[in-house]
């Protein structure tokens, strides 16, 4: 596992936002269930699109990968993978992928790290229960899913994982007759719900949303190809406009302004904290549909503490704490809770690590609270071996007194393998060993 050493220093240029991992995963899932050829343009091949890509291969799809770009060509029909599904670390694969082992006539056993395969299971486990599908499972270690999905009723949890829904929303409309996803308590990161309906519908697929207490699935409906581009990712995004922030002139490109992704918010978040951002918006042609590209200048700025809401965009949560424990007055980051359940516990890793590097940051249940200082330390720090902290310690470095050494930060690898390659470029000042 690589470390990285970095020097703090200015970051100045343009930066070529990469492509929406969440709506990479989904095109590449629709693509896969549409009979026909779907040309996929703007893709980075991160570890968890790599997975993505291999998987539906698995399952019996003509999956052709190039430099940025993906070709399908499907049948529309899965067929029962003969070896293990392999999902290394990628929440978003295993539970997108899990209810397709109810479409085919074999049983698909599903395996990835250990890390992964001990992140929560268990609303499908209970669904399986209801339709008598039998599962085989232990923490840590491969899945084995065999049985029938049934059209019915499907009662979800809103608070574990919106992941769920979207596995649910990609098997259901392939069965023979309606169902519908019930959601059992509030919906937490709801945006990505609503950016899986809107690639299912390109892709010729209607899901009837009930204001995210339940939905309606028609039966017997068929994916239709398309070509398609994904769109920039705000969640990467969000690393550059908090570097930007703490100590930069960065121009960011490839952001749509119309964008469904809940880490958006990060702009109206930096905003209220006294961030300097400036939007550029210009119409653009996208394969087939007009949409607006943002350009965002990021200038540095005096910035303050806030209260920050958690809920519905987890990602950010990292690399905003980052920008709190170098803005003014307290910071307090509320319903954070499922933080604790993703690559690793991103509560406690980010407010261990930054702690190590001078910030004044303690954990709450759900969420940290924050007293911000002009700049930290530096120091030695781990990325727990999760992207987000790695890219968010990174950041922090911008505005550390003395160097950061940063090991196990190839877990960036994860979803942005270039992040490194572009904070150098910028004039990141990084060593790597
Ligand atoms: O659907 C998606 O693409 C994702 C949903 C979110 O997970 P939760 O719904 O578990 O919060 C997010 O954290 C994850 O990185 C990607
Ligand atoms: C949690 C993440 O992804 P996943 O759930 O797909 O592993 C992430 O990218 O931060």
């Amino acid at each position: 596992m690589m470390k990285v050493t970095i020097q703090p220093n200015h970051l100045e240029g343009e930066i070529v936002i990469p492509p929406s991992k969440s709506i990479s995963h989904r095109a590449v899932i629709a693509a896969s269930m549409a009979s026909g050829y779907s040309k996929l343009e703007n893709i980075v091949f991160s570890k968890d699109i790599i997975a993505t890509c291999d998987a539906m291969q698995d399952f019996g799809i003509n999956v052709n990968t190039y430099p940025g770009r993906v070709d399908i060509i499907s049948d529309g029909h899965l067929r029962a993978p003969i070896h293990p599904v392999q999902c290394n670390e990628s929440g978003s694969t295993l539970r997108f992928l899990v209810p397709f082992g109810g479409l085919v006539d074999k049983p698909v056993v599903f395996s990835g790290k250990p890390s992964l395969m001990s992140r929560p299971l268990s609303p499908y486990f209970d669904i399986f229960n209801k339709q008598g599908i039998r599962y085989e499972y232990r923490a840590k270690m491969p899945l084995l899913v065999e049985g029938e999905l049934k059209p019915g009723i499907y009662e979800v949890p809103g608070d574990v994982s919106s992941q769920f829904i979207t596995g649910l929303m990609f098997a259901l409309p392939s069965l023979k007759e309606d169902s519908q996803i019930v959601v059992t308590s509030p919906l937490e990161s709801k945006q990505y719900v609503d950016i899986t309906m809107d690639v299912l519908k390109t892709f010729g697929v209607e899901i009837i949303n009930h204001n995210y207490e339940h939905f309606t699935i028609k039966g017997g409906q068929r994916f239709t190809p398309h070509n398609f581009r994904v769109e920039g990712d705000y969640s990467q995004a969000a690393f550059w406009i908090v570097a930007g922030l703490l100590d930069g002139d960065l121009t960011l490109k490839d952001l749509s302004a119309q964008s469904l992704q809940g880490d958006k918010a990060i702009l109206e978040i930096c905003k209220s904290m006294g961030g300097k951002i400036i939007e550029e918006t210009s119409q653009a042609s996208q394969a087939s549909q007009a949409t607006q590209t943002s350009n965002l200048h990021i200038l540095k700025s005096e910035t303050h503490g806030t209260v920050i809401d958690g809920s519905q965009c987890p990602d950010i949560v990292p690399v905003l704490a980052v920008l709190a424990a170098l803005s003014e007055g307290e910071t307090k980051i509320i319903n954070a809770s499922r933080l604790r359940i993703k690559e690793s516990d991103r509560l406690k890793a980010i407010a261990t690590e930054l702690s190590k590097l001078g910030a004044d940051i303690t954990e709450a249940d759900d969420g940290l609270i924050i007293q911000g200082k002009t700049s930290l330390k530096g120091g030695i720090v781990d990325s727990w071996n999760d992207h987000r902290i790695a890219m968010s310690l990174a950041v922090a470095s911008l505005r550390c007194e003395g160097e950061v050494i940063i090991t196990n930060s190839s877990a960036i690898d994860k979803s942005y393998p270039h992040f490194f390659q572009e904070f150098k470029r910028v004039g990141g000042i990084i060593s790597e060993n």
